[in-house]
């Protein structure tokens, strides 16, 4: 840590961070997990971002598995050219919306090495279990198509039929060759593609998109542990998104399932409660021809809008949630808007890395007069507004994905089921103490992670076996206790 501490530009303590990893796995994993808070920021959200626009340069050693258009018909032979065998979990990305930042090609994949860097230090995942994939079909980033340093095919995106035969192609070869109870988290793909895959593989493969899943889980944590400060249940609020992609809808669809199991009505009622904002405006029931088939579920009859300060205005919602992608579009007028007809609005920025986000938090608290709860996906640190601290919490996927996985690992889970993301989110919602709560945190914070993942685990793997999708049988007793004890942790063997 003293070395790493010598370095002030954030990009350099991620070089530094790979090195170790590099040269020595335990001691990257110890320090990682020791210094949770600290290092997170550096070996994932927001640096990984930078790290990924700038892969080609800072370049030392491959890190993950690429998978190119050229191994089209040899994938199953390049998936046994990776030196460990018995793999569990697997990231992977074909770079084409990595954070907020767009398409990077195959520099994302920074992203599923971060990713699973995270499923080791913060889920207790084995390191050899974990395979970081990085799908090489082209670019359209032509800054990148230029770039005397990229790393990837120097062609434009791959679409279509050989797309589809591409990936379908991989996801045999990851059947045939890991078995069926191997986890594919499908990692910063576009919308396109990142739903179309989730609902080709979800009924015969184990698969999880953390971008729609994930990030619907961590929310929906959130706004339960949140209604302790804002009182009321679920149902009782109204949301309002701007954004209406993976995140987006992903969340929007989370909450429906579980206000409409509160109140025991059809999702399709829950889902009026909810509201979505997309570059085009409030989506609404006149736009109903021209809309992408996910965002349909969420036209409402209302009138056109344009803007999101209006749609607040109209709307009035009590809980706002940007996920877009693009920064900045959280301002003052849209802040004030949500303070004047709430006494704690909820505002959550969610969109990464930090230069994407909706808001920062020191604009939340100004702009609310202290009142606002405010979380969001890029760290941010406390602010002091008028004498009092402000701590915001980080709304990332972070706090779910480790310990779901490790959760269906530990079951053996054969599929992924809607369910199983409400487990989790009630686990993690169960985790904040009321000492958080006192600070204006709707998050527990990281520095407990392992121990969360490891209830977030129990939770998920308990649902699992409920729903009889389990193959370790018998069901161990104690889960979480079961979890902490299937926990890789990085120690060295004593010698005699
Ligand atoms: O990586 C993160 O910080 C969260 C995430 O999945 C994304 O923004 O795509
Ligand atoms: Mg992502």
């Amino acid at each position: 840590m003293h070395s790493l501490r010598q370095y002030d530009v954030p990009l350099h303590k991620y070089i530094a961070m790979m090195d170790l990893q590099e040269r020595n796995e335990r001691l990257f994993y110890k320090l990682l997990i020791d210094n949770v808070e600290e290092l997170l920021p550096v070996v994932y959200t927001p640096t990984v971002g930078e790290a990924c626009q700038k892969y080609g340069s800072i370049y030392r050693r491959p890190q993950g598995l690429y998978i190119s258009l050229k191994e089209k018909g040899k994938i199953l032979e390049v998936l046994k050219n990776w030196p460990e065998k018995s793999i569990q979990v697997i990231v992977v990305t074909d770079g084409e919306r990595i954070l907020g930042l767009g398409d990077l090609g195959c520099q994302g994949m920074g992203i599923p090495v971060g990713k699973l860097s995270l499923y080791t230090a913060l889920g207790g995942l084995r390191p050899s279990a974990c395979l970081p994939v990085t799908i090489d079909v082209g670019t359209n980033n032509e800054q990148l198509l230029n770039d005397e340093f990229y790393i990837g095919l120097k062609q434009r995106r791959a679409r279509g039929q050989e797309y589809t035969e591409l990936l379908d192609e991989f996801m045999n070869a990851v059947k045939q060759n890991y078995g069926e109870k191997v986890l594919v988290q499908f990692e910063d793909f576009a919308n396109h593609n990142a739903f179309e895959l989730l609902s080709r593989y979800s009924s015969s493969h184990l698969v999880f998109n953390d971008d729609i899943q994930g990030t619907a889980s961590v929310v929906l944590a959130g706004l339960i542990s949140a209604l302790k400060l804002v009182g009321g249940s679920l149902a009782d609020h109204t949301f309002l998104f701007l954004g209406a992609g993976e995140a987006g809808t992903g969340i929007a669809e989370l909450i429906a399932l579980k206000i409409s199991k509160q109140i025991k009505s059809p999702v399709e009622e829950a889902r009026k409660k909810i509201w979505l904002v997309d570059s085009k405006g409030l989506i609404v029931k006149s736009r109903l021809g021209s809309l992408q088939h996910f965002k349909k579920p969420w036209a409402h009859e209302h009138e056109p809008v344009k803007e999101l300060v209006d749609a607040v205005k109209a709307i009035k919602p009590t809980v706002l949630i940007g996920s877009s992608g693009v920064g900045k579009t959280f301002t003052k007028e849209v802040v004030e808007a949500m303070a004047s007809f709430n006494e704690k609005p909820l505002i959550l920025a969610l969109s990464n890395p930090t230069s994407q986000s909706e808001c920062t938090a020191e604009e939340a608290y100004k702009w609310s007069k202290g009142r606002a709860i405010f979380a969001s996906g890029s760290p941010f640190d406390p602010v002091n507004y008028e004498g009092k601290v402000f701590v915001p919490g980080q709304a990332n996927n972070a706090y779910i994905f480790p310990g779901f996985g490790l959760g269906l690992i530990i079951s053996g889970a054969i599929r992924v089921h809607d369910d199983m993301l409400l487990a989790a989110s009630e686990a993690l919602a169960a985790q904040v103490k009321q000492e958080n709560y006192d600070k204006g945190l709707i998050y527990p914070p990281f520095s407990n992670i392992r121990k969360i993942s490891a209830h977030i685990a129990a939770n998920v793997a308990a649902k699992v076996y409920e729903l009889g999708l389990a193959s370790h049988l018998p069901r161990p007793k104690n889960l979480v206790k079961y979890a902490e004890s299937c926990m890789y942790s990085p120690v060295y063997r004593s010698y005699r």
